[in-house]
């Protein structure tokens, strides 16, 4: 198993490893961000996972097992153990080891003094330069990244496998080596078969915490005890800053140029890449890969700064450390073979042409320079470095978080329109589309509808909310010669202003951004059918342009685009403005309303059309008893009178609501005046006399009652005015806009439109 590992279900996907990743080894596929190993240099920023949902393999277990397989099991503390065991002595973590099983405990520091002769050998007979290896991060970067500089690396062993050969060889091969480190890289490191022989387990100075805590040992309690290992004396020193050249005993000072000592990321792959492009020519560089050296390794103690580790480290190198030298040791020589060689591992990754580029940014809408935000959401520091990782099949196009809140925009409008249609659909299946009504205006409207059906000429429906403008749209439709073509609906309302023009005609690839490809508009849909225009009133001076430009020469044009396309699209459409005023007050093209009221159907408000209030009521019932599935019989006389006294502001919408929600409340199957809301009960009693009943009360009560009802008068009177449009009411009344809906709440006046069911909801949906 990889020593470190990722829980799928824990990646939320917010690319903070792709975006501390030095050498791009993540890739996101599937909705997760995984390792890609070939790449990896094991260096561990990955393991800052927010979610972490990346982790460090558990290595307890294997060394569980072989501390009681009953192998002599050696453990070797790496250079910067005391920066992390800090709050106990040396002496006492020996012991710890020693309890929890180990049978010695050694200082790594040792691996360095030994490698330091070969080190020295190697600078002197070769005259190219020379990268130490002694950090496997560093080496896994040039093997996997930096092929080139193969032939530089020191081929020299790292410490840590020094001092497992050197143990091994003293011990015999049945002895198991347990290295302990802040390094992740080294757990990388004894995956090689080569490096595996002689280290067979590297834990973090943390897991060994945890195994003092699960075995319940507190080496601070402990009485001392010694190193077992050869002391490394300046060995010690590798650890810090500076600190290898003394170790491997290499002269240098601050203004040398031959030799080059740096750690951290960033000094680490600046040097690398100079040393390829042939920038500089030291004879000795030492690189370790983590900021502040292996002292801060990814296994590194939090709490401490990496000033006051260094200070830990020097206090300790410069105190006595208990050592009882084993005998097996004091004559043991250093292993003969301490060289080592590398090898290739670098994965070449195809290389896009400039024009793959382009067809991916544009497939995340950047058509311009200025449309590659660099925003870094991604985790690539730019919008280019991200499409060249989407063509190495490193990264998602998903992965652009701008793009994603675009179309995400974009695809709400289209599913607001969507939904529309839908409910639009199941109102027309459920209503079976008839138009209801034994009063003189309605029959007015239906002989009106019948002449101009099978006509091509565009009309214009007016009447206030609610009163079956869509429903008479779509009996034109229905009557024409073109029934059996599509009739599209368009609420102008519902879509942004950009997106609505982009709906209505199109749009050509790149003409905004989001616009990824050609897409037809709805003119082009509906070509051989009808178009229905919902709430016309409603669109900007440029659509209303270019919507006289269609009707003038029967020709889209796409927005972005410059040649036209021919439709043949009769037109109808309806909206509650005051489309004169608006010619008047200048925000409605004279010429476009010309254009629109070729012939026009007005329809009258509920109010004015009371006697069809019996036959609608029956309708919407059984219109209920369909969609609920309900035994419902009639209704009650008491609640027909009551509504044929009621002003309706909704119109017929509002009534077909009314008495859904009564057939819900219905416990008999018939709906009564008591399933109504209050405000018909107070109408009933109001038209019944009811009154003198209430006279007998108190003075004070009867006023309420009086300025009650001349306040309810008032409000229907400027919602009637308005023609059911709160704002509009609102401002004639000359109270805020809230407070109208306070009073219309207080009131129980119910105004609804589409979309909206519950009585009583302050909604009327304008702004
Ligand atoms: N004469 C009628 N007979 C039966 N049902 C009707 C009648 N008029 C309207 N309706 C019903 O009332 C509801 C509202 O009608 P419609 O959507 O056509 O009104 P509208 O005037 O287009 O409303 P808006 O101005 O809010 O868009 C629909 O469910 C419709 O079926």
């Amino acid at each position: 198993m990889q020593p470190i590992i990722t829980y799928k279900e824990r990646c939320r996907t917010c690319y903070s490893c792709v975006r501390t990743c030095p050498v791009k080894a993540i890739k996101v596929d599937g909705g997760y961000a995984e390792i890609i190993y070939e790449r990896c240099i094991g260096c561990g920023n990955c393991l800052n996972c927010p979610q972490k949902a990346k982790v460090v393999v558990d290595r307890m277990v294997k060394t569980q097992e072989l501390l009681a397989s009953g192998d002599p099991v050696v453990a070797v503390l790496g250079c910067s153990f005391p920066a992390f065991f800090h709050s106990y002595t040396p002496g006492q973590l020996v012991a710890g080891l020693k309890s929890l099983g180990f049978h010695e405990v050694h200082e790594g520091a040792h691996g360095a003094r030994m490698i330091a002769p070969h080190y020295a050998a190697e600078i002197a007979k070769t005259d190219h330069t020379l990268i130490s290896t002694h950090c496997p991060a560093v080496v896994d970067l040039i093997e996997r990244h930096y092929p080139k500089l193969l032939p530089n690396l020191m081929p020299v062993v790292s410490p840590m496998l020094a001092m497992g050969r050197f143990i091994k060889e003293a011990l015999g091969p049945q002895a198991k080596v347990v290295y302990l480190s802040t390094c992740i890289a080294a757990k990388f490191e004894i995956q090689s078969p080569e490096v595996a022989n002689f280290v067979d387990v590297v834990l973090t100075y943390g897991e060994i915490e945890l195994f003092f805590r699960r075995r319940g040992i507190s080496p601070a309690n402990l009485t001392e005890a010694a190193f077992d290992g050869i002391d490394p004396e300046q060995g010690r020193m590798f650890t810090l800053s500076g600190g290898p050249l003394r170790a491997l005993d290499i002269a240098t000072d601050f203004l040398d140029t031959e030799t080059v000592a740096a750690e951290g990321e960033s000094h680490s792959l600046e040097i690398v890449r100079d040393l390829a492009a042939g920038r500089i020519n030291p004879r000795y560089v030492d690189l370790r890969f983590c900021d502040g050296g292996c002292v801060d390794g990814p296994g590194k103690n939090r709490d401490l700064t990496n000033f006051y580790k260094r200070n830990l480290i020097i206090r300790y190198t410069n105190s006595t450390i208990p050592y009882r030298t084993a005998a097996h040791y004091r004559t043991a020589k250093p292993p003969a073979q301490l060289s080592q060689s590398f090898q290739d591992k670098s994965i070449k990754l195809p290389a896009p042409k400039p024009e793959d580029v382009r067809k991916i940014l544009n497939a995340t809408a950047k058509f311009s320079q200025g449309d590659e935000l660099n925003c870094r959401a991604c985790g690539y520091a730019t919008c280019r470095e991200h499409a060249v990782a989407v063509f190495q099949g490193l990264a998602d196009i998903g992965m652009c978080l701008p793009y994603n809140l675009r179309k995400m925009e974009e695809d709400r409008g289209i599913l607001m329109q969507k939904y529309e249609l839908m409910s639009r659909e199941l109102d027309k299946q459920l209503g079976e589309d008839m138009i209801i009504g034994d009063d003189r205006e309605n029959a007015a409207v239906v002989e009106l509808i019948r002449h101009v059906g099978p006509t091509p000429t565009t009309v214009l429906i007016r009447g206030e909310t609610g009163t079956g403008k869509e429903l008479t749209a779509r009996a034109i439709h229905r009557l024409s010669t073109r029934a059996d073509k599509p009739l599209v609906t368009v609420n102008c309302t519902t879509l942004a202003d950009s997106l609505l023009e982009s709906e209505l005609f199109g749009h050509k690839k790149g003409a905004f951004t989001g616009a990824i490809a050609d897409r037809k508009g709805l003119f082009e849909a509906a070509d051989g059918g009808t178009i229905f225009l919902d709430e016309i009133g409603d669109i900007t001076p440029k659509l209303q342009a270019e919507l006289l430009r269609l009707l003038d020469q029967g020709e889209v044009r796409p927005v972005g685009g410059t040649s036209v396309k021919r439709v043949n699209v009769r037109l109808i459409a309806a909206t509650n403005k005051d489309l004169e005023q608006g010619v008047r007050d200048g925000w409605f093209r004279e010429d476009l309303y010309y254009r629109l009221n070729v012939f026009s159907i007005d329809l009258p408000p509920l109010r004015e059309r009371t006697e069809s209030i019996p036959i609608l009521s029956r309708h919407f019932l059984e219109k209920a008893r369909k969609k609920l599935n309900k035994r419902l019989t009639g209704i009650e006389e008491r609640a027909v009178t009551a509504m044929r006294n009621y002003r309706w502001p909704g119109n017929i919408r509002e009534m077909q609501n009314i008495i859904e929600r009564a057939a819900v409340l219905s416990q008999d199957g018939v709906v009564r005046l008591e399933n109504l809301p209050s405000i018909f009960r107070e109408i009933f009693d109001e038209r019944a006399g009811v009154l003198p009943g209430v006279r007998r009360t108190s003075f004070k009560a009867e006023r309420e009652t009086h300025v009650g009802r001349l306040e309810r008068n008032l409000i229907l009177r400027y919602l009637e005015e308005a023609g059911g449009n709160v704002s509009k009411a609102a401002r004639l009344a000359d109270v805020p806009r809230r407070t109208f809906y306070r009073l219309l709440e207080k009131n129980g006046i119910a105004v609804q439109r589409k979309l909206e069911h519950a009585f009583g909801n302050e909604q009327d949906g304008d702004q």
